[in-house]
């Protein structure tokens, strides 16, 4: 449906000012969610289902640097579902979802992102007027970065520190509305702007807001885990975390945003590096596809392998997130800690992966590449962001490794969950049982040294299952891709494995070669793999990776494009297209400096002395 909407064409943004393309973002991002809205009326999504259609139409490139409305559903929205109660959900999800209002997400500020127990906004509960007085002490206290805070929201989620009866609770959200409704204009108390240019994600309109003593309800805090009632009296939520939900929830839909971005650098880069010749091999000979270099498989096909791999395991989180959900609301807290530290895990690696990977695909397009119409670089820009929002990749690291250690330290007391089973035999096997050069034995491998194995076990799992019910041809390729990724790791990671496996010398030596064998194997599929994740041209939107191959054409013709070459290249009077010979002649002439007075100065001072005779 966006791809028949020529809202999408014109000029490309990379000639826009900033502004401009905040304003192309607001009006691109106006057609796109309307479609969401139609679809909504027509029955084809409801709330519980549009992560699929929002997070599809965010990562689809339709909408290239990011939205000002992605806020709003990725997080305003869950935001609400995770930490409303039932009377704030019926008050508020409605007018958010139809859009009637606009929200965004106000956590991290000038001075605190990570440490969030460090957020230095104020709500303090005033009992005489039932309202909290929200208020920014200092400039470090200003939220900064919120999407779409800057120009677009008109609400926002306010993470602040809870006052009440002279207490301090912590951290809790509370519902705000930051300009009116019908003028836009910001409200009394409120200061609020645009953080300015960015690496990447520029469409975004990432905001800052400060608080002066600035009044709500006391029903705009978000009241379902922990509550003030109107006394002032502070209960408590069963688990301080509850409050974290949203974050959790915005984790995995990261992982899921990975997935479209990997396979859509991949599917640029392998297409082009099959169109691409460079080098002969042999004098005389016709150049060869540069897909043909074994080094060039080596820089692609993990990639392929990889975007297989997180969105297997991304559907596999989703799971596992609903059935922790559903077991929270029965008041079962049991798996939260897993979830998180699996949120955490897959969050940071495969953002950092995705990145790594992308960069890798830029690269293998050479000169190519570098050119912003390739795709490659923003889609470079969108992934690293990846790796520092919704939660630094380092300190999620630390989470989940935080959660491990705990649970290596109750082997013997606690049962364990699945995520974590593997755990016990890594324990047992360490140096006990030899190192086997099969998928089998580098999952084992890694077991032991415990990075990526989730990803890795799960891949090959979901691909053992489909074996039984594809063609046999498409069940080698699935276990060539398997192996590839293991094989790929297992080479990355040596250093881990001769720490803490018995793998040997020679046994690195096959794996390499086995490695290589399997980039071989691959190459007569590579482009039909690319084609496999069914990207439409127009979502790739890339000179390089376009489906029917006219790479060169495309480059030229985006060249021309260039404000810079609005005027014709000939630069000539006489040789213009149109023939205005003459009319050229004219203009040119009149663009002379000399011609912009009538009389130059040198007239009176010199000539006209000189021809009466007076010099
Ligand atoms: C399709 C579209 C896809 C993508 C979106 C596209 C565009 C959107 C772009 C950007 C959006 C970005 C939004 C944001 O960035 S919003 C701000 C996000 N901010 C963060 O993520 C902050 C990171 N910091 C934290 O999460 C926490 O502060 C941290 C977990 C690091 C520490 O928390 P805290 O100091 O409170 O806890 P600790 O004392 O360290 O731990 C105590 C205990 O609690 C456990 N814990 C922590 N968090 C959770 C949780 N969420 N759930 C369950 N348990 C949790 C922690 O592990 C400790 O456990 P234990 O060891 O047992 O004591
Ligand atoms: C594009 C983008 C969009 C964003 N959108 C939003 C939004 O909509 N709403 C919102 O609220 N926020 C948003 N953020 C903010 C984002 O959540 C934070 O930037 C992020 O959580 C990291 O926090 P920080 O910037 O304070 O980094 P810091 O924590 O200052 O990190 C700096 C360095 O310190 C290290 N470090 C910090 N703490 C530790 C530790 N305990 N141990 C070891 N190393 C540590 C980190 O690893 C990192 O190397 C956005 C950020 C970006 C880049």
């Amino acid at each position: 449906m966006l791809s028949k909407r020529e809202v999408f064409d014109g000029v490309p943004e990379e000639y826009l000012s900033h502004k401009e393309r905040y304003e192309n973002a607001i009006r691109n991002s106006v057609v796109a969610f309307s479609l969401v809205r139609k679809m909504q009326e027509e029955g084809k999504t409801s709330i519980n289902n549009y992560r699929d259609v929002v997070g599809g139409l965010l990562g689809s490139s339709v909408l290239r640097d990011g939205s000002p409305l992605g806020l709003h559903y990725i997080m305003f929205m869950p935001a609400i579902l995770n930490q409303a109660n039932e009377e704030q959900q019926e008050k508020w999800l409605p007018r958010a979802w139809n859009c009637s209002i606009i929200g965004s997400y106000a956590q991290t500020e000038l001075g605190h992102g990570t440490f969030i127990r460090g957020l230095e906004t104020t709500a303090t509960y005033d009992a005489a007027t039932k309202q909290f007085v929200l208020h920014s002490p200092t400039l470090t206290a200003y939220k900064w970065w919120p999407g779409g805070l800057g120009q677009t929201a008109n609400y926002c989620i306010v993470v602040a520190q809870l006052y009440t009866k002279g207490q301090c609770h912590g951290i809790h959200s509370f519902i705000i509305q930051v300009r009116d409704e019908e003028t836009h204009m910001p409200l009394p108390g409120i200061k609020i702007g645009e953080i300015g240019a960015k690496l990447g994600l520029n469409a975004v309109n990432n905001g800052f807001l400060g608080f002066d003593n600035y009044r709500i309800p006391r029903t705009n805090m978000l009241m379902k885990h922990a509550q003030v009632l109107e006394d002032g009296t502070y209960v408590k939520s069963r688990h301080s975390k509850l409050n974290y939900g949203a974050m959790v929830f915005v984790r995995v839909v990261i992982v899921f945003d990975m997935v479209n971005y990997l396979s859509k650098a991949v599917t640029i880069a392998t297409r082009f590096s099959a169109v691409r010749r460079q080098c002969q091999l042999k004098a005389g000979e016709t150049e060869c596809q540069i897909l043909d270099y074994v080094t060039q498989q080596h820089k692609l096909f993990v990639s392929i392998a990889a975007a297989h791999a997180f969105r297997i395991t991304a559907n596999k989180l989703w799971l596992t997130f609903n059935e922790v959900n559903e077991q929270l609301v029965e008041g079962n807290l049991q798996r939260l800690p897993e979830l998180h530290a699996l949120a955490c895990c897959l969050k940071a690696v495969t953002t950092a992966d995705t990145a790594a990977c992308v960069e890798r695909c830029r690269l293998a397009c050479g000169g190519h590449g570098y050119m912003m119409s390739s795709s490659l670089p923003l889609t470079y820009g969108l992934v690293t962001a990846a790796c520092t929002y919704e939660g630094e990749n380092t300190v999620l690291l630390l989470q989940t490794a935080r959660f491990l250690v705990k649970t290596y330290q109750q082997l013997d007391s606690k049962a364990l969950t699945p995520t974590v089973a593997y755990l016990k035999t890594a324990a047992a096997e360490r140096f006990c049982v030899g190192w086997s050069n099969t998928t089998e034995g580098i999952i084992r491998g890694f077991q032991v040294v415990a990075m990526r194995v989730i990803i890795m076990s799960t891949f090959n799992e979901e691909v053992q299952e489909m074996s039984r019910t594809v063609s046999p041809q498409l069940k080698e390729v699935l276990h060539q891709l398997v192996d590839l990724y293991c094989t790929y790791w297992a080479l990355e990671k040596l250093s881990d494995l001769l720490l803490y496996t018995p793998i040997s010398q020679k046994e690195v030596e096959s794996l390499r070669l086995r490695y290589e064998e399997t980039l071989t194997n691959l190459r007569p599929n590579a482009v039909g793999l690319v084609d496999a994740f069914d990207l439409r041209d127009e979502m790739l939107q890339s000179t390089l990776g376009s489906y029917d191959g006219r790479v060169y054409e495309r480059l030229m013709e985006e060249a021309m494009k260039s404000p810079l070459n609005a005027e014709p290249m000939l630069q000539s009077t006489l040789g213009s297209y149109d023939g205005r010979v003459y009319e050229r002649l004219m203009e040119e002439a009149m663009k002379s400096p000399l011609n912009a007075e009538p009389v130059n100065y040198t007239f009176h001072k010199y000539l006209k002395p000189f021809m009466q005779g007076k010099l």
